[in-house]
C-alpha cells in the first residue's frame, strides 16, 4: 500500500479562509529526498538568564556577564534555554501521573468521527513514512501514539516543504503562511484533518509552540544558506531541525513517575538525540547534498583538514578525507552518548520506539566507516538483517528500570 502525505497547500487564500476544514485535504505524490534546513533568527529565545547566570538580549544574542561585558552567546547556550523553558513548562504535569490526564473531547456530533479519521490518516502516513518507528508507536499508550503520529505527520509535512516536490516554489513567505496556519492549529482553528489531528494533541498534552515554531525557522534558514562558516552555526541549524523534534516528544512520551531525573536533563537527551540524528543524515548525505549545491559540513573544520568545497565537489575519498570524517563521526557518537542518558528516564512503554530509533540511526555510522568513508557516492544504510537485530537488543534496553536516584547533568 502507499500513503499519499496530504500535499500542504500555503496559499494565502486557503490559509486565511480555515472553511475548508476537510474538503480541502489533496493527496500529493510522495516524494523523499534529503533535507535539511537553518537560519539566525532567534525568534526561539525568550530573553532570560543562561546557565551561566547570564542575561542576553534575544534579537542582538548578546549576553551581559555579571562583570557587565558583553559578549556573544554560543548556538549551544542559546538552545539550552529553550531547553529549559521546555522543561519548566511541563513538569508538573509530566511528574504528576504516569499516565496524563488526556482533556476531555468536546463532544460536537460528527467532530468525533472526523477526529479519529485524521489519525488513522496520520497512523498511515507513519507507517508509510517510517516503517519501524511506527511500530515501535505501537507499543505506546493509544493517547500518546496517536499524538505522536500526528506530530509525526506536522514534521513530514513541514520537512516536505523544503525537501518535497514544490521544493523549489517554496518562498520566505510560504513559510510564514505555513506558521499562521501553526498559529491557528495551537488556536484550535485548523486547516485540514491532519492539522485537526495536530490540534487535538496540542489541546490534550502540554506541548508548546516554540519547538514547531523553530522547526519552520530552520526552513527559512535551509532557504537562505548553503554553507556553516563553523559548528556553531551547524549546531544551531540542527536544533532547528532535529533537536526541536526530541523537545516535541518529549511531552507526549512522558518522563517516568519513578524517575528522579530532572526535567531539564531529559528535554537536553530529547535534544541530543535529534542534533545526532542530524549529524548522522548529514554525513551520510553528503554526496547527495553536494550535488544539489550544498554543504552542510563546517567550513574551518574542512579548512583545519586542508579540504575544501571543491574536495567534495570532486568526491574524493583521501586520507585527509578519512580522518576529517573520523572527528566528525566521533562528534555524532557523543551526542548519541548524551541521548542514551535521557531514554530510560522516559515513561515505560515510549522507551522502546526511542531505543530502536537510537541505535538504528546511531548504526548509520558505522555504515559509513564500513564504506571507507566514501559517502559521496554510497549511501549509507542499514540492512534489513541488521535492523531486525537492533529491534530486541533495543526492547532488552527499554526494560532497564530508570535510575531512581540519579540527577544527569544537564550539559556534560
Ligand atoms: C521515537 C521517535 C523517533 C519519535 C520522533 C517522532 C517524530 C515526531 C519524528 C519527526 C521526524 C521528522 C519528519 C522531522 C522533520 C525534519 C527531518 C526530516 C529531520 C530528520 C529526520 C530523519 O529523517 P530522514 O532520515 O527521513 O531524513 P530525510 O528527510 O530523508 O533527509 C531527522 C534526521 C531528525 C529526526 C529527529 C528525531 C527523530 C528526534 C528524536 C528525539 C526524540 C524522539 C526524543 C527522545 C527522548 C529522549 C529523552 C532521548
Ligand atoms: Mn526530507
Amino acid at each position: 500500500m502507499s500513503v499519499a502525505l496530504a500535499q500542504v497547500n500555503v496559499s494565502p487564500c486557503e490559509v486565511s479562509n480555515g472553511t475548508g476544514f476537510l474538503e480541502s485535504v489533496r493527496e500529493g505524490n510522495r516524494i523523499f529526498g534529503s533535507s535539511r534546513h537553518r537560519n539566525s533568527r532567534f525568534s526561539c529565545l525568550g530573553g532570560s538568564r543562561t546557565k551561566n547566570g547570564r542575561i542576553f538580549s534575544v534579537r542582538s544574542a548578546i549576553v551581559a556577564t555579571p562583570a557587565g561585558e558583553m559578549t556573544t552567546m554560543t548556538s549551544e547556550q542559546k538552545v539550552y534555554d529553550v531547553v529549559l523553558k521546555q522543561a519548566a513548562l511541563v513538569k508538573r504535569q509530566l511528574r504528576s501521573t504516569d499516565e496524563l490526564e488526556v482533556k476531555p473531547d468536546i463532544p460536537i456530533p460528527g467532530n468525533l468521527d472526523l477526529l479519529s479519521e485524521a489519525y488513522d490518516r496520520c497512523s498511515e502516513v507513519c507507517a508509510e513514512y517510517a516503517k519501524t518507528f511506527y511500530l515501535g508507536t505501537l507499543l505506546m499508550t493509544p493517547e500518546r501514539r496517536k499524538a505522536i503520529w500526528a506530530i509525526y505527520v506536522w514534521c513530514r509535512r513541514t520537512d516536505e516543504l523544503v525537501d518535497g516536490p514544490n521544493a523549489s516554489h517554496i518562498t520566505p513567505q510560504a513559510l510564514d503562511r505555513w506558521e499562521d496556519r501553526l498559529e491557528d492549529v495551537f488556536n484550535g482553528r485548523p486547516f485540514d484533518m491532519l492539522d485537526a489531528a495536530l490540534s487535538d494533541t496540542v489541546s490534550n498534552f502540554p506541548v508548546d509552540i516554540q519547538p514547531f515554531r523553530d522547526m519552520i525557522e530552520g526552513m527559512r534558514m535551509d532557504l537562505r544558506k548553503s554553507r556553516y562558516r563553523n559548528f556553531d552555526e551547524l549546531y544551531l541549524y540542527c536544533y532547528y531541525v532535529a533537536g526541536t523534534v526530541g523537545l516535541m516528544s518529549v511531552p507526549i512520551m512522558g518522563i517516568d513517575p519513578e524517575s528522579k531525573a530532572t526535567a531539564e536533563s531529559v528535554y537536553n537527551a530529547a535534544l541530543a538525540l535529534g542534533i545526532a540524528n542530524q549529524l548522522t543524515n548529514i554525513l551520510r548525505d553528503v554526496g547527495e547534498d553536494a550535488r544539489r549545491g550544498r554543504v552542510y559540513l563546517p567550513q574551518d573544520e574542512l579548512a583545519q583538514a586542508g579540504l575544501s568545497d571543491e574536495d567534495i565537489f570532486a568526491g574524493r575519498v583521501t586520507d585527509k578525507w578519512r580522518i576529517f570524517m573520523k572527528k566528525q563521526i566521533q562528534r555524532a557518537r557523543k551526542f548519541f552518548d548524551e541521548a542514551e542518558k535521557g531514554v530510560t528516564e522516559l515513561s515505560g512503554a515510549s522507551r522502546w520506539p526511542v531505543w530502536a530509533s537510537l541505535l538504528l540511526y546511531r548504526k548509520i555510522l558505522d555504515e559509513i566507516e564500513a564504506n571507507d568513508y566514501n559517502n559521496f557516492t554510497r549511501r549509507a544504510y542499514v540492512s534489513k538483517p541488521k535492523k531486525f537485530i537492533s529491534l530486541p537488543i533495543a526492547y532488552a534496553k527499554s526494560l532497564v528500570p530508570p535510575t531512581s536516584a540519579r540527577t544527569l547533568s544537564p550539559l556534560s
